[in-house]
């Protein structure tokens, strides 16, 4: 029976973990990796899962997901360093950490993909991109790609990319969820009930998402179809310009990016 392990179940590991028991993985080939008593008696009763320490999902496991912070991944990867094996599938979804800080600190022959997944995982929405190691052979990115298909889509990258997907992708959402958050206060400054604003906000974003992935039409082409010559919308975007709302999206993503590549080396 080959077993899947979910090292650092916060945020993002529990995303993955529920992901993979809602597309139907049997819960003992599960097993989670989870140092705090109360976190890891949640996680039992929730799941069904069996909670180990990380020596022991490592050893048992034939492919080990990654889901501490970057920070922490140093001496998660010397804990389990020993328990590791040739052949073995480690993923990674941690930001910044390269595959090779990974090979530099487990075994030579095991193989590490490095993903760079999305919180939308939680609905079966997630957007993940995937990058091979040095020891990884299509057998490997083949397993990493199938555990990210169970919360949505998965591309492959090369690795040089991956700063820059998670700027995009993985830290996208919050930059969505700011601006939902911005639409609400001003329909709520608008004189809108909190409630209304909310609802209004939601099944606009789901409408213009859908016919994004739906029509495959340009952003461009779209959001000319609502800008009607002198209307509304052309009186709203001039203002998105004259804040500089485009550049600053610029330099917000150019700092998640650089941010991406200092977390690799532990700050
Ligand atoms: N959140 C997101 O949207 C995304 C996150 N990621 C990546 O996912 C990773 C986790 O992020 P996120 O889930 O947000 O962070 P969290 O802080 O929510 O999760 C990290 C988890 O790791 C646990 N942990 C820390 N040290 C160990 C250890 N030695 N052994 C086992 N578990 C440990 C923490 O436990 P405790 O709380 O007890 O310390 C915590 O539950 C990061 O590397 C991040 O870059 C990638 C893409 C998107
Ligand atoms: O903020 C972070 O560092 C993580 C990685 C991408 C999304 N969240």
């Amino acid at each position: 029976m080959k077993q899947t392990a979910v090292i650092g179940a916060g945020v993002m590991g529990e995303t993955l973990l529920s992901g993979l028991v809602r597309a139907g993985r049997r819960v003992d080939q599960l097993l989670v990796g989870e140092k705090r008593e109360a976190r890891a008696a949640e996680l039992e009763e929730r799941y069904g899962v069996a909670v180990v320490s990380n020596v022991e999902a490592a050893a048992k496991a034939e492919t080990v997901a990654l889901v501490v912070k970057p920070q922490d991944m140093a001496d998660v990867l010397d804990e389990i360093a020993g328990s590791l094996r040739p052949g073995q599938l480690l993923v990674s979804l941690a930001a910044g950490i390269t595959t090779a800080f990974i090979e530099a600190r487990v075994p030579a022959g095991v193989a590490v993909v490095r993903v760079m997944p999305n919180t939308p995982a939680l609905v079966d929405e997630g957007m993940s991109a995937i990058s091979a190691g040095s020891h990884c052979d299509e057998e490997h990115l083949a397993e990493a790609e199938a555990l990210m298909a169970s919360v949505g889509k998965v591309i492959r990258v090369p690795e040089k990319q991956q700063d820059a997907v998670t700027a995009i992708s993985g830290s996208g959402p919050a930059y969505i969820f700011f601006v939902v958050e911005s639409m609400i206060e001003a329909g709520v400054h608008l004189g809108l009930p909190r409630a209304t604003a909310h609802e209004l906000v939601v099944q606009t974003l789901v409408g213009s998402a859908h016919m994004l992935r739906e029509t495959n039409e340009h952003p461009t082409v779209l959001r000319e179809q609502v800008t009607s010559p002198g209307g509304t919308t052309a009186a709203a975007l001039r203002e998105l310009e004259i804040h500089k709302v485009r550049a600053a999206f610029l330099a917000a993503l150019e700092a998640a990016r650089d941010r991406s590549r200092e977390l690799a080396s532990g700050s």
